[in-house]
């Protein structure tokens, strides 16, 4: 490219490149995708590409390929746009061309989705091409660049146009290639046929009746303001049903707060409830807003609320009969007002007659009761699952894989205790470790050994009920304390944005059995293993040091 100056040589010299990267058969479109904008990167200094894709569920854009962001940041959905705003959010509503030369001077940008080029945010400037496949909009390339003399901005868009056109077939390819069928409430009075394809990643997929029962239970009771009580095994897509409760309620705009108040330490679960005054006890530098206030006009989805220590239930009931809530501290009381939805996966009757669960905060909370079964009670949605992880790890791995079509009755014959989690986990791992294009039965048959074996395991371990909630020495309460204040430097503390991925989790959910299993089979690495068993790797060290293996496991990575 060196001997390339001239902007119109530098532009045939890239199209032609696109096109041969097109045009190549055993290329996963994934592949095609990003090659084309680091070509963009590379060669014509447009910078941070990304194909916007929408999530109707959302009613936003959401990157979904893209070249320079970082990864832990587009998870974070800093780059996501809601369909009525920003240039991207213009381009996507009009099909038009949509330009600004400044960033930082231009009121409908929204400032989050620039990065800094050559460490500076000057003078960057932001192109946004609707995609199109069969003249509809169904994406939308974006890209930055600095000013520059010798590039003009309408070169550039005549570059991207084209690179755009050359994009939507392959868009639109995957979208046939891809079985992922999945449900939308907004749809549900739409013809006969209850299901529409779609890629967004956030859909509840699945056909079965029981499936779809539960989710037009949600679809009625959505702009109630009755509290939603959510019943499933652990991984049945408790949280992902009260998000979509949320999303599809009139509160959408508002914030949706979770919190889970198993694997919260005890001591701390109030004040992550009620929030704290400043000078409320040591480490309280500062007021904290409760989770109960941040879900001020929003919803409050409390999971595992079973395990509630009884005194907070009290508080929790007072609350829900006074709409009013008291932080640690404070003597006032502030007005809320919140959507709640729990779930729970212990029975909560038994828990009622042992005496650990309240009966009137139980009526209070259980009016509209809906059960989400488990997958192997629903063995017709594990093919479309699988297909839909398949899809989801393929291309987030640059893979270009599928299915044989013994995989399918692998997959149904399974119990699959761990539901969807499971699956989910099983699929990313088949994808990681393919070494062709296909994925076999005695590939998945050879994972699903493992997961038995895992199991098992567990079933013989006598389950680690006392660790059951995290109980924290004085400095790590302290430490928990000043992160969730917000004044932890996170330079001081790598694991915070990634504690932020998936709050918490029980320890008991993987006991050691599990954990030694998962590193003896990743040779004893630790960020894989974490992956395996669908943890974070802070959250793995933690569970290596809580379970005493740390000893064990010291020389390995
Ligand atoms: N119907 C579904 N379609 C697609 N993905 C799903 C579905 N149900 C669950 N998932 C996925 O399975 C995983 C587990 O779901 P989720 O966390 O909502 O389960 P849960 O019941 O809340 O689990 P836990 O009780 O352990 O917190 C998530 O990654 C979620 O995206």
């Amino acid at each position: 490219m060196k001997h390339l100056t001239g902007t119109r040589e530098v532009n045939s010299a890239l199209l032609l490149e696109v096109s041969r990267l097109m045009s190549k058969s055993e290329a996963s479109s994934g592949h095609k995708i990003r090659g084309v904008l680091s070509l963009l990167s590379r060669w014509a200094n447009l910078h941070y590409g990304r194909i916007m894709l929408p999530n109707y569920g959302q009613r936003a854009l959401e990157v979904a390929y893209s070249y320079g962001l970082p990864t832990d940041r587009i998870a974070a959905g800093k780059y996501t746009v809601p369909f009525d705003q920003g240039l991207t959010g213009f381009a996507w509503r009009t099909g038009q061309v949509a330009l600004i030369t400044d960033v930082l001077d231009e009121p409908i940008f929204i400032q989050r989705i620039a990065e800094p080029i050559e460490g500076s945010m000057a003078k960057i400037g932001f192109i946004c091409i609707p995609v199109n496949i069969d003249g509809r909009v169904c994406g939308v390339l974006s890209i930055q660049r600095r000013a520059n003399p010798r590039r003009s901005y309408s070169e550039d868009v005549d570059l991207l146009r084209i690179i755009a056109s050359m994009i939507g077939p392959v868009l639109m390819n995957m979208r046939h290639k891809a079985q992922p069928v999945s449900y939308l409430p907004a749809q549900l009075d739409h013809d006969g046929d209850r299901f529409v394809r779609m890629s967004e990643s956030n859909s509840i997929i699945g056909s079965s009746p029981s499936l779809l029962s539960a989710v037009k239970e949600i679809d009625q009771v959505k702009d109630s303001e009755a509290p939603i009580m959510l019943l499933g095994e652990s991984g049945t897509g408790k949280e992902m049903f009260a998000r979509m409760a949320h999303r599809e309620s009139q509160r959408r705009d508002k914030p949706f707060i979770c919190i889970n108040c198993a694997s919260i330490p005890e001591a701390l679960l109030e004040s992550e409830l009620f929030g704290h005054e400043k000078g409320s006890f040591t480490g309280a530098y500062r007021r904290q807003k409760g989770k109960i206030e941040q879900a001020h006009e929003g919803t409050l989805f409390l999971d595992e609320i079973g395990d509630m220590p009884l005194d907070l239930q009290a508080k929790l009931l007072r609350v829900l009969q006074d709409k009013e809530i008291q932080a640690i501290g404070s003597d006032r009381p502030q007005h809320v007002n919140f959507r709640l939805i729990t779930a729970t996966h212990v029975n909560l009757a038994e828990a009622i007659r042992d005496g650990r669960f309240r009966l009137d905060l139980y009526y209070r909370i259980n009016v509209i009761p809906i059960h989400l079964p488990a997958l192997r009670k629903r063995p017709e949605d594990i093919g479309l699952l699988a297909q839909h992880f398949l899809d989801h790890y393929a291309q987030l791995y640059d893979r270009n894989v599928s299915f044989t079509q013994g995989v399918y009755e692998e997959l149904r014959t399974y119990a699959w205790p761990g539901n969807i989690r499971q699956l989910q986990n099983v699929i990313e791992r088949a994808v990681l470790k393919a070494s062709g294009q296909l994925i076999g039965a005695e590939q998945i048959g050879s994972i699903l050994q493992i997961e038995r074996s895992m199991h098992q395991a567990s079933q013989s371990q006598s389950p680690l009920r006392d660790d059951a909630r995290p109980v924290l020495s004085a400095r790590e309460s302290d430490l928990y304390q000043a992160r969730h204040s917000g004044f932890a430097d996170p330079e001081q503390d790598p694991g915070r944005e990634e504690s932020a991925k998936r709050s918490y989790m029980r320890i008991c959910d993987h006991d050691s059995e599990q954990i030694r299993a998962a590193l003896i089979r990743t040779s004893g690495n630790q960020a894989q293993a974490a992956r395996l068993l669908g943890m974070t790797a802070r959250q793995f060290r933690y569970r290596l040091a809580k379970l005493g293996l740390n000893e064990e496991f010291q020389s390995v990575a």
